[in-house]
């Protein structure tokens, strides 16, 4: 009996191995798994009249993959090692294709990355018909491949191209559509069924080999030697460059590893996956976007900036105040995780205007089969618009997403306080005023906090929580868990002008918009920004910002630090701005014009005259100066947004800053870019870069001490 995985032979000589790794919530291929599954083999070669093999699991899930703490940690220091304990695993599972029974696996539950790598070493595949089960190879979501033979097991079995969204891109299925797409061959209602079937497999398939090991076996639309498929070949790289900038190896790595291993015997194919996934596992991008997108993301999801002893808080009915494009997003999201929505403007129609907005999604989720019409219709009863105050009586939650006003601001929570619940709580969806500010307005200040969606609301998982100085912890739980319950990432932050994200990504337009300033040219700033990593260049993203409103909010917040004895600092994007409006009237993207031209029908184009107005080409500067000056200037302004206590959680800064403002994910967020660059090494190039470009990339003595120290972001 091993530790992990119990062995039961029946009478008809089929051994069931169930996985059912002590003390974990799911099974993970860690050194407990390797060492029991090599026992369970060792005695499978060893039965005198074996008929067939059924792998499954005893938890909900088959197997979750590789075991992340171990992979985080892969460092080319131990390239080596690492390489022998893959090919330690691939040889396991190759013993086990090889076996001289049927091997069925019987998919209980989600079998990702690791867990369908076991699944494809199997001779046949039948899973529960459960449509929230996924199965599929994530692997390169986190910058890695399918290491346990996944990319040289799929490719073989389903060809390459159609293997290529399981790999390049991650692709999830669920049972029904695995079984469409061959990734599985037999569908079960129920476990019990699920047993039969993979027993009863066994029975009629004495004697089978997997197809690869089959003589005379041909991969589906061929190898690359295949003309058809050589003559596509040469582009597919080309593409991958286009969308990954060149910051993402694992596509390329992955792509390299079916084109090179389908020309040659399976043996030799896992070992070329094996170097090209030692190479990406103890590369610095695998390292970055697991723990983003693993570790730091789960500790969000868990809660971990909530305040503690707290009791869970589920919403029930939240009035939001304002239909307009930011309010009629909240409200499907909100209807859409099954909360009651009263949703108010200043008329009946501009309310049912922001509801029609839900109807429109809604309908297409039904059109592409996402959802079903009775859902749907469900969901849409749950939206109340309305122009009536009264009608946000008994709202736990109402949340104003008027238009930015202060003195507006004021008026709708004061109105929406004396109609909602009193333990209830006021959330502002303001951009950029202060949230201690707005509070002055509530009767209920410790009750008021902001709650910062991002445009567009449904697609965009992030919502930033602002706490005002008298924000209690009981208003920042019931903020979180709201967040949580309509399924988006929260990060927690302390009032500060622009809170943490608007701060932080308002010195990359800046700093881009101080390039065009400095005279350089307009297609290389934006193509720096593309090279780096961002997804959208800062001449683009101040055309959809729109440039009366960056100068509203920038005219705001001086007039308000006079108030307080301020004067806000001048900076290098003021003087650009104003010249677009005052002088050549070209305002952005809704205006039509701005630093591109967009032509009713066609693509928008460089506007040609920031060459004639503002010299942009005249100068020249190197490329990596202008990649760097954007990610540094960032992740510069992060530190003191830390050093200010604006954020707290290196956590949130990072996923904060990838999902919030695009910060590239290849670097593991803003914070993560410094450790990964190295504290020395970072403070060095800043200082190099505050003597060519001045001081706002000096860096803080917080980072310096740090460096000095030898100590990283943790
Ligand atoms: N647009 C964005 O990308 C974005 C992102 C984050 C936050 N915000 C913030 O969200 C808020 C709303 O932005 P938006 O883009 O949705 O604006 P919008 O102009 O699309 O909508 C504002 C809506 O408020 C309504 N309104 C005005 N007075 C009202 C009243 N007294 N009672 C009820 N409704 C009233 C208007 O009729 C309009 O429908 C602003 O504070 C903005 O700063 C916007």
């Amino acid at each position: 009996m091993s530790e992990a995985i119990r062995y039961e032979k029946d009478s008809d000589n089929i051994v069931v191995l169930t996985m059912d790794m002590p003390g974990q919530s799911a099974n993970t291929m860690n050194e407990k798994y390797k060492v029991s599954m090599d026992e369970c083999i060792d005695r499978l070669e060893q039965e005198e009249a074996l008929a067939g093999v059924v792998i499954t699991s005893a938890k909900s899930t088959f197997f979750a993959g590789g075991d992340l703490n171990d992979l985080v940690k892969a460092t080319p220091e131990v390239a080596q090692e690492f390489m022998d304990s893959v090919t330690a695993i691939k040889a396991q599972l190759r013993r086990l294709e090889l076996l001289k029974a049927p091997v069925v696996a019987a998919i209980n539950g989600a079998a990702l990355g690791g867990g369908y790598e076991i699944c494809l070493a199997c001779n046949h595949r039948v899973a529960i018909n459960n449509p929230k089960t996924k199965i599929g190879l994530p692997e390169v979501t986190l910058g890695l491949l399918p290491g346990g033979g996944g990319v040289v097991r799929l490719t073989r079995l389903l060809g390459l191209e159609a293997a290529a969204p399981f790999l390049l891109e991650g692709k999830q299925v669920n049972p029904e559509k695995a079984l469409q797409a061959g990734l599985i061959h037999e569908l079960a209602e129920s476990a019990e069924e699920m047993l039969a079937k993979a027993k009863a497999w066994c029975k009629s398939n004495a004697g089978v080999m997997q197809p690869w090991d089959t003589r005379g076996y041909k991969v589906p639309g061929g190898t690359p030697s295949n003309p058809a498929l050589a003559m596509k070949l040469p582009m597919i790289p080309a593409m991958l460059k286009n969308k990954t900038k060149g910051c993402y190896p694992a596509p390329e790595a992955i792509l390299s590893t079916a084109v090179e291993s389908l020309q040659v015997d399976v043996d030799t194919a896992f070992k070329i996956e094996g170097r090209y996934f030692t190479s990406l596992a103890t590369g610095p991008i695998s390292t970055n976007m697991i723990k983003a997108f693993f570790f730091q993301l789960q500790q969000i999801s868990k809660g971990s900036s909530r305040p503690k002893g707290i009791d869970q808080y589920t919403t029930k009915q939240v009035g939001i105040l304002g239909a307009g494009m930011m309010g009629a997003g909240i409200a499907y999201s909100s209807a859409t995780s099954g909360i009651s929505v009263v949703l108010k403007d200043i008329s009946e129609e501009a309310a049912a205007k922001g509801k029609a907005y839900s109807e429109k999604l809604l309908a297409k989720r039904v059109s592409r089969g996402q959802m079903s019409q009775e859902k749907a219709d469900a969901v849409l009863a749950l939206i109340k618009p309305t122009a009536n105050a009264e009608d946000l009586q008994g709202c736990d939650l109402v949340i104003e997403a008027v238009f930015e006003k202060q003195e507006l601001k004021a008026a709708v929570t004061q109105e929406a306080e004396v109609q909602m619940l009193a333990s209830g709580i006021m959330a502002s969806n303001t951009s950029s005023l202060p949230i201690t500010g707005l509070a002055h307005a509530s009767c209920r200040p410790a009750n008021f906090i902001g709650l910062h969606f991002f445009s567009p609301v449904d697609k965009m998982p992030l919502v930033e929580i602002i706490c005002g100085k008298e924000t209690s912890d009981e208003t920042l739980a019931k903020a979180l868990d709201y967040v949580l319950q309509i399924r988006k990432t929260p990060i927690v932050v302390n009032d500060s002008r622009g809170f943490f994200t608007t701060r932080v990504i308002g010195t990359f337009v800046n700093e881009g918009l101080g390039m065009l300033g400095e005279g350089l040219s307009a297609a290389s700033i934006e193509m720096a920004a593309a090279k780096a990593g961002f997804p959208i260049g800062t001449l683009a993203i101040s055309d959809e910002l729109n440039l009366q409103t960056m100068r509203n909010i920038r005219l705001a917040t001086a007039a308000a630090l006079k108030e307080e004895g301020k004067a806000l600092p001048k900076s290098a994007s003021d003087d650009i701005i104003d010249r677009m409006l005052d002088q050549y009237d070209r305002g952005g993207k809704l205006a039509g014009k701005g630093f591109y031209d967009y032509p009713q029908s066609g693509k928008k184009s460089l506007w040609p005259g920031l060459i004639e107005h503002f010299g942009a080409g005249s100068k020249e500067i190197p490329f990596k100066d202008m990649e760097e000056r954007f990610l540094f200037v960032q992740a510069l302004e992060a530190v003191r947004c830390m050093d200010e206590g604006v954020i707290e959680s290196i956590a949130d800064a990072n996923i904060g800053s990838i999902m919030g403002i695009g910060f590239p994910p290849w670097t593991g967020g803003v914070i993560q870019f410094i450790n990964q660059y190295g504290l020395r090494q970072f403070v060095e190039r800043a200082q190099d870069l505050t003597n060519k470009y001045g001081d706002r990339f000096t860096p803080p003595s917080s980072l310096v001490e740090k460096a000095e120290k030898n100590e990283t972001y943790d």
